[in-house]
């Protein structure tokens, strides 16, 4: 049987979101205590694939995970879903009632956290905040009753460990959804089938010149090829040196893509693939 490593512990979105990925196919979900041994259980074989949160409506993309996949793992990306966050405000509500004011510090998730901003603003403006997954954050509000404790989460961690929904779906907007990534050494043939097939690629410009993104992207767009996501990231080499992550609507397996990067390779740019893979968009059933 596979092993699947998330962010953990038990009850985070990267869990809820992994059920529901995998609701066909019999997997081990095993949770790590940070992103870092996620990537790292995967790099060193004790799992075989790692659930990794890449992007969010409101917050937009998690630059941290995307450094990991490009400068610290070479594990190619061999899947992504998007699967609704669903934010709650949870605590013990013995203590809290409905008095939020009794609350003084909130413990969750950062991305989370900016994801229920207003509701934060409005309610709890003299909060403090400790950061760390949203299921660790119910954990320590379980373990460490009548300090004002709250945390932002999963109703999945509010139910596991015993505590209560204070206030539901506090997140901004009802269309927040957080696109997770499936990356591991070999693909997953298990995988159901889908019409949507992605590659993306990383390029890093020959020099910096009048046009040179310019000429990147005509590559793609006299042949028709529809790009999802472009993004300039620092290379960490030099201050103001950049890649561009690229996500491209098309798979490698066709005639045009392969042409389109052989053709931006040959003005000198450099082009690392970071996957060919399914793209699955949530369906609520
Ligand atoms: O802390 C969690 O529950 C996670 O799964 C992490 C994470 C993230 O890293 O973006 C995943 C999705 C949520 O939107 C917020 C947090």
């Amino acid at each position: 049987m596979k092993r699947i490593a998330f962010l953990g512990p038990e009850g985070t979105v990267s869990e809820e979101s992994s059920r529901y990925f995998f609701s066909d196919i019999t997997v081990e979900l095993v949770p790590y205590k940070l992103i870092s041994d996620v990537f790292l259980a995967t790099e060193s074989g004790e799992t075989d694939y790692s659930v990794i949160p890449i992007e969010n409506t409101i917050e937009g993309s998690v630059s941290l995970h995307m450094d990991w996949i490009v400068h610290e793992v070479d594990l190619p990306i061999q899947a992504e879903w998007t699967y609704p966050s669903r934010q709650n405000l949870i605590g013990d509500v013995k203590e809290i009632g409905s008095d939020l004011s009794k609350i003084k510090k909130v413990f969750s998730h950062p991305v989370a956290i900016a994801q229920c901003k207003q509701f934060l603003r409005k309610n709890l403006p003299d909060v403090d905040f400790e950061y760390m997954s949203t299921a660790e954050g119910v954990r320590i509000v379980k373990n460490n009753p009548n300090q004002g404790f709250a945390a932002i989460g999963t109703e999945l961690a509010c139910k596991k460990y015993g505590l209560n929904v204070l206030s539901k779906h506090i997140h901004e907007h009802d269309n927040n959804f957080t696109r997770f990534m499936l990356v591991g050494k070999k693909p997953l043939i298990e995988i159901k089938n889908t019409k949507l097939i992605k590659t993306s690629i990383l390029v890093t410009l020959p020099e910096d010149y009048p046009g040179a993104l310019h000429q990147v992207l005509s590559a793609f767009s006299w042949r028709r090829i529809n790009l999802s996501r472009i993004e300039s990231r620092p290379t960490k080499k030099k201050l103001g040196s950049y890649y561009f992550y690229i996500e491209i609507e098309e798979s490698m397996e066709t005639v045009l893509l392969p042409a389109a990067i052989q053709e931006i390779e040959a003005i000198g740019c450099k082009v690392r693939t970071l996957g060919c893979f399914p793209s699955f968009s949530y369906v609520n059933d």
